[in-house]
């Protein structure tokens, strides 16, 4: 039998415990606040955003939109990132992405105050994913996925850990995570030889690459546990991930499913990382 993993249970752990934080922050005169910078209408930001939110109001954190039509100059979101960096009642920044190509992407990473970097997109906080230490934040995907991990208690230290995708907002940073949970760790891509045979090896699998149930028949075997992390929509418009469920399940050991798994956690990490942030400026002015 192979079982759900699934995210709701996940976030209702990490909001009771966020919720608690959050109040006890209030009761100091402190309200955690997250700024969301939304470029265009992007249906896929529109429905994180929304999600975001959601697990913010659920967590005590309170979430200021930053709203900007889709030919928007990039001067104005610039100078909206920076106001966001020196806001003192501004804790964390969510800016959703892709930003549409006239906008340089990593000038505005630039602009962002490292300390409110909650979704791990700054220099400084890849720093601190590669080099274990406690610098700004993880990507909150990356994070997720070792968050679900731990809450079913799948063992991690000294397992076979493949991931699939080598991104630098989920694959690569996921990778370097299971590592530090002393994982033994394969990063496979689009160039990978015989990717089947090394997935049917996974004892934990984290798929991130962006195709629809690109793992499938062959690649699964009973001892693996699979965190899909694949967002996209199937032919027949419906919401799917990038493993083919129906034929993992009866064969893998526990599967995190699309939609129901991992995406909504996402979101509850955000909002532990904008509590952290919250705390960690309380303490730099006391
Ligand atoms: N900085 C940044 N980080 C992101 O993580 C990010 C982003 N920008 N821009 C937009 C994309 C898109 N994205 C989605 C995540 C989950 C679902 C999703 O459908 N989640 C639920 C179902 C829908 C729901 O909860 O309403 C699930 O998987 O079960 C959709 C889209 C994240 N993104």
């Amino acid at each position: 039998m192979t079982r759900i993993l699934k995210g709701k249970p996940v976030i209702d752990s990490l909001n009771t415990h966020l919720k608690s934080e959050s109040e006890g922050l209030r009761s100091r005169g402190l309200v955690p606040v997250l700024a969301i910078v939304r470029v265009g209408e992007n249906a896929d930001d529109v429905t994180y955003e929304r999600s975001a939110e959601k697990c913010c109001a659920a967590a005590g954190v309170e979430v200021k939109k930053y709203l900007f039509a889709a030919d928007v100059r990039e001067e104005e979101i610039l100078s909206a990132v920076r106001a966001i960096s020196v806001d003192k009642n501004i804790h964390g920044a969510l800016i959703l992405r892709p930003l549409p190509p006239h906008i340089d992407d990593r000038a505005l990473c630039r602009a962002l105050a490292p300390e409110k970097d909650v979704d791990g997109i700054t220099e400084y906080s890849m720093a601190g994913v590669y080099s274990d230490k406690r610098v700004g934040f993880s990507p909150c995907t990356a994070e997720a996925c070792i968050d679900m991990l731990k809450h079913y208690n799948i063992e991690i230290a000294g397992r076979r850990a493949v991931v699939v995708g080598r991104s630098f907002v989920v694959g690569k940073p996921a990778a370097m995570m299971l590592l530090r949970e002393n994982a033994t760790v394969t990063i496979c891509h689009t160039k990978t030889k015989e990717l089947a045979a090394l997935c049917r090896e996974a004892e934990i699998l984290v798929v991130a690459t962006g195709h629809a149930k690109l793992i499938t028949e062959g690649f699964f075997s009973p001892r693996q546990t699979i965190i899909d992390v694949g967002i996209n929509v199937d032919e027949e418009g419906k919401l799917c991930g990038d493993v083919d469920r129906e034929k993992a399940e009866g064969i893998v050991s526990a599967i995190a499913p699309v939609p129901g798994g991992i995406g909504r956690v996402t979101t509850a990490v955000l909002a532990k990382h904008v509590i952290e942030a919250c705390k960690r400026s309380a303490l730099k002015e006391t």
